[in-house]
């Protein structure tokens, strides 16, 4: 059974295919990265599986519901985070739990969980402070926790980190894949140009092509990950021969992809082979 499912999914703006037949299926959870180039149609992908944009054909499922409209079982972080200036860290990051016609008990699970993601986050110490005394590192982990606030489904993630410097954004996928270890039932899905991020935090990257925007590549990472403990998944990983390989691997498809002429890669044969999704 398919946890989330996107099948021929086509967009198109004022005549310009935007997305082509895109096909994915996610069945168990995972860490799932959409990586392209800029205007290969990630964050409209994201949007269509979030419900704020529609599809002009095609379908997207979360478990055997079909997405028409937005939900709390999907939640989604925006690039710029959109915490509300006047509410606390706090009151920002329970704000959802408000919003939902949900039974005490369940609120008060609820409550419960996402106190525990407080604490992994570091937020414990900033709770009453509001956002605007807030570094964009704490910013972009009060935004997480919010999203998580109500236990969804699925969690999308558009290009978490692109506001952060490269040392607060490594220390972030640090966390951010933390979280994912700890969070129960939860598929996150980011999108990204940024090959570190999405090696460092991805088990399976689809690659989408430019113009219009097609799956090209399906990669699973998880059998190299499967062999790191979720303790070497730290800042030192991205000295790793590991790393280095998984973002060749990406790189190549990318590339692939593009129209550069003088991209050749080596060992061709052997990405080709290695690292396909079946
Ligand atoms: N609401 C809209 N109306 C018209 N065109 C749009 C709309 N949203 C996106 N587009 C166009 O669709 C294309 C894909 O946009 P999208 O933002 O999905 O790409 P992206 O891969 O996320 O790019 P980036 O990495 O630069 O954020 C772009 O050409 C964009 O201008």
């Amino acid at each position: 059974m398919s946890l989330v499912k996107l099948e021929n999914v086509s967009k198109q703006f004022m005549g310009i295919t935007v997305l082509e037949n895109v096909s994915i299926d996610i069945i168990d959870k995972e860490f799932v990265g959409i990586i392209g180039q800029s205007g290969a149609g990630k964050s409209t992908l994201l949007k269509i599986i979030a419900g704020l944009e529609k599809a002009d054909s095609g379908c997207v499922y979360i478990g055997d519901r079909i997405v028409k409209e937005p939900s709390p079982e999907v939640a989604y972080m925006f690039q710029d985070y959109r915490l509300f200036p006047w509410l606390t860290v706090k009151e920002n990051i329970i704000f959802p739990l408000r919003t939902l016609n949900l039974p005490k008990h369940r609120i008060a699970s609820l409550y419960e969980r996402v106190t525990y993601y407080m604490e992994i986050l570091g937020l414990v110490e900033k709770l009453n402070a509001y956002p605007h005394e807030l570094s964009g590192g704490l910013k972009q982990r009060v935004a997480l926790c919010r999203a998580l606030c109500t236990s969804p489904k699925v969690l999308l993630l558009d290009e978490p980190s692109s506001a952060l410097d490269m040392f607060t954004a490594i220390n972030s996928w640090h966390l951010l894949r933390k979280l994912f270890e700890e969070v129960r039932d939860t598929i996150f899905i980011i999108v990204s140009h940024n090959l570190d991020e999405i090696a460092f935090l991805c088990d399976r990257v689809i690659v989408l092509s430019n113009n219009p925007g097609r799956v090209i590549a399906d990669i699973n990472l998880k059998d190299l990950k499967s062999k790191l403990s979720c303790q070497d998944i730290d800042v030192n990983f991205i000295f790793s021969e590991e790393f280095l390989e998984i973002k060749r691997t990406i790189a190549y498809y990318l590339f692939k992809s593009g129209s550069s002429k003088s991209f050749k890669a080596l060992n061709e044969s052997d990405i080709d082979h290695m690292h396909e999704t079946k």
